[in-house]
């Protein structure tokens, strides 16, 4: 968190997600998010999370926005009144369109490489199957790292980029050094 801030991230996330090695818990969560300065913001991600939960989680820690990785639909996402995001687990077959389309209410749509399991997974898709004409804003995630993060912005202009396995040393472990080279090649292509 604090390597994330330094390095001048837009917005940091925490992982409501017990399977994962990222997994926080809402006290350790409630603790991380007061070293947040004002501006940057505070990202939930819950995966097929039980509403009870969820609430539970937004009445003890104070985040701005939630990311839907699982299979939740629009009205889901929207019961909990706060602005979210739903991730798209990218594949041929999918028409992204389609499913952004199927989300009125995101704020944005992001799109993360098909793996087993839901998501952190480190692996990149084709970046060919991303269509013109999205009606939502991107934000691409996805085996980002420092080594290939320019070219994703400077080839596809997202919104935003979103990493976590490319900024670790070992699964669930992250690098400093790795995540100020995120974010200094990411200011550097957008510049
Ligand atoms: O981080 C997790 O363990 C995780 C678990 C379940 C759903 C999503 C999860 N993470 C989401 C992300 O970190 C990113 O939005 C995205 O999946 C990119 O991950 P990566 O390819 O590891 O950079």
């Amino acid at each position: 968190m604090d390597a994330a801030l330094a390095a001048g991230a837009d917005a940091v996330g925490l992982v409501f997600y017990s399977p994962s090695p990222r997994a926080v818990t809402s006290d350790l969560a409630r603790s991380l998010v007061q070293r947040i300065p004002p501006f940057v913001t505070r990202v939930g991600l819950f995966v097929n999370e039980t509403p009870l939960r969820i609430n539970a989680i937004l009445d003890e820690v104070e985040l701005d926005l939630l990311q839907f990785h699982g299979d939740e639909t629009d009205a889901y996402c929207r019961q909990f009144g706060r602005p979210f995001i739903k991730a798209a687990r990218v594949r041929p077959e999918l028409d992204l369109v389609e499913f952004a389309r199927s989300f009125p209410a995101a704020r944005a749509l992001l799109l993360d490489a098909y793996v087993e399991g839901y998501g952190g997974g480190g692996k990149t898709f084709d970046w060919t199957l991303i269509p013109p004409g999205l009606p939502l804003p991107l934000i691409l995630s996805g085996g980002l790292q420092p080594e290939n993060v320019a070219d994703a912005v400077r080839g596809l202009r997202p919104w935003a980029v979103d990493v976590s396995s490319g900024v670790e040393s070992a699964k669930g472990i992250k690098d400093a050094a790795r995540i100020a080279a995120f974010v200094a090649a990411v200011k550097d292509a957008d510049a």
